[in-house]
């Protein structure tokens, strides 16, 4: 049996936008409360009944989520201009050597936004 596991998290955040024509509102810093989803697939291990624990995944995302809680994104290498898609390349970079089976990154920049990044560099 296969099945796809996602855990939620949150973190607030201040960015800018400075590719972004002058005078767009999203040049001035601002901040966000982001939601982020991560989901792994994989075979369910019969015997407990589980792909793998998620506390892997809430291991692996902690490092991350401390770096970029209550942070300035723009200052954070690879995030100089920090969009969603950006951001969610980012955390794949970061997690999919931790995570067998990273299937897909949602992140939400506002409760109407979000993007979502399945690998595909
Ligand atoms: N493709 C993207 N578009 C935008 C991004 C992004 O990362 N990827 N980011 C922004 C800004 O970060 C902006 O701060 C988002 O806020 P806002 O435009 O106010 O978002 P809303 O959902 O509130 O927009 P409304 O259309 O006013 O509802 C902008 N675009
Ligand atoms: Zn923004």
């Amino acid at each position: 049996m296969r099945a796809r596991l996602t855990k939620e998290f949150r973190f607030e955040a201040a960015h800018t936008l400075p590719s972004l024509p002058e005078g767009h509102k999203c040049r001035q810093m601002h901040g966000h409360s982001f939601k982020i989803e991560i989901s792994v697939e994989g075979e369910v291990d019969e015997s407990i009944g589980w792909i793998y624990d998620h506390k892997k995944i809430s291991d692996a995302m902690r490092p991350l989520l401390e770096q970029l809680d209550h942070g300035y994104l723009n200052d954070i290498p690879g995030l100089e201009s920090p969009t969603i898609e950006r951001m969610a390349a980012w955390f794949w970079r970061k997690l999919e050597a931790d995570l067998p089976g990273l299937a897909e990154i949602v992140i939400f920049e506002t409760p109407t936004a979000r993007c979502s990044f399945k690998g595909e560099f």
